[in-house]
């Protein structure tokens, strides 16, 4: 980098206006970025608020086919569904994760039938089902890594069955990407893409996201056997590495803005698709604070998804989504 010495080099020449701020502008944020995740219940007609999540809402299916419309109609790429199970539904065994009827399954089928465009992205991990509250098969106090494999992938062939265009393994368990690689191919569905959550940190940031899938009364103990340490940033360049061997297509960061440090470390080793996922502590963060007039709710939420992609992620996973695209549109 050259730099003359001032007074030749002067850097507000190139602030000093609109128009020459927008033409030196590094990174543009646009509403092809957006990944918006979605919370599904049982039902009909209905829309139930979460508390920790303000505007955000848990919908049945036929309520949220109306939302992935609306999304699409706002060039929002893809929505990510993540199921509410009743809880007499979670059992030990985690058997409803691969039922191909269940809740999230249907939402899939449904969406695709309405607005075959929008690409569905799915959750693969074994919380919403397990009476544990785990991501996997628990035994003996025991998170079980392959057991656990087993059963995600026969989740994955039923989310892949259903219609899913992106498989989104959020369990973090060892080798899962491989054998759901290999098992989709078998199976004949050799364009569903997978989106690794490779560098999924256990985190305070999940708070309200329990709340809204139903989880926060299930987990026994913490996930730190399997979610990385906060403390770690060459372990997340292993993972994000062993994911895309074992045949993710693309890879995951999350939390977001605390670990954009992460992200740029990622895109700049690999170069693959990478992703952020801001998560819903985080969306509580900016919209408690901006519902309280303590922040300027649209300017913070615009400034935090231009740093994603100035941290050099590809798209955001995020709630704010459908309030961002507004934006960008109008
Ligand atoms: N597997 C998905 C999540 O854990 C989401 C977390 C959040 O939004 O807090």
């Amino acid at each position: 980098m050259t730099i003359a010495p001032f007074p030749a080099a002067r850097f507000r020449r190139t602030r000093a206006t609109d128009a020459l701020r927008r033409l030196t502008c590094e990174t543009e944020l646009s509403v092809n970025d957006l990944i918006w995740p979605v919370f599904v219940r049982d039902g009909e007609d209905a829309a139930d608020p979460i508390p920790s999540m303000p505007g955000v809402e848990r919908l049945t299916i036929d309520r949220l086919v109306r939302k992935a419309e609306e999304a699409a109609a706002l060039g929002i790429p893809a929505i990510c569904i993540f199921p509410y199970t009743d809880p007499a539904l979670k059992t030990e065994g985690c058997e409803e994760a691969w039922n191909p009827d269940n809740l999230s399954n249907r939402a899939v089928r449904a969406i695709k039938a309405a607005v075959p465009e929008l690409a569905v992205m799915t959750d693969i991990a074994l919380d919403p089902y397990n009476a544990n509250g785990h991501d996997g098969i628990v035994r003996n106090g025991e998170v079980l890594n392959d057991e656990t494999i087993e059963a995600l992938v026969m989740m994955a062939l039923a989310q892949a069955e259903a219609g899913a265009d992106i498989l989104g393994p959020s369990d973090m368990m060892d080798g899962r990407i491989g054998a759901m690689r290999l098992s989709l191919e078998e199976a004949g569905h050799k364009n569903v893409s997978i989106m690794s959550y490779a560098a999924k940190y256990a985190s305070g940031f999940y708070g309200p996201f329990r709340d809204a899938v139903g989880a926060s009364g299930a987990l026994k103990g913490d996930k730190k056997t399997y979610q990385m340490n906060p403390a770690n940033s060459d372990e997340a360049i292993r993972l994000v590495e062993r994911d895309l061997t074992e045949g993710a297509d693309m890879v995951m960061v999350k939390p977001g803005m605390p670990y954009l440090d992460i992200c740029r470390r990622v895109k700049d080793t690999f170069g693959a698709p990478t992703f952020a996922y801001q998560v819903s502590g985080e969306y509580a963060m900016l919209r408690g604070a901006a519902d309280r007039g303590w922040l300027d709710g649209e300017r913070v939420m615009m400034e935090s998804l231009l740093a994603f992609k100035r941290a050099g992620c590809d798209g955001i996973l995020t709630y704010f989504a459908p309030e961002a695209a507004r934006l960008l549109r109008a």
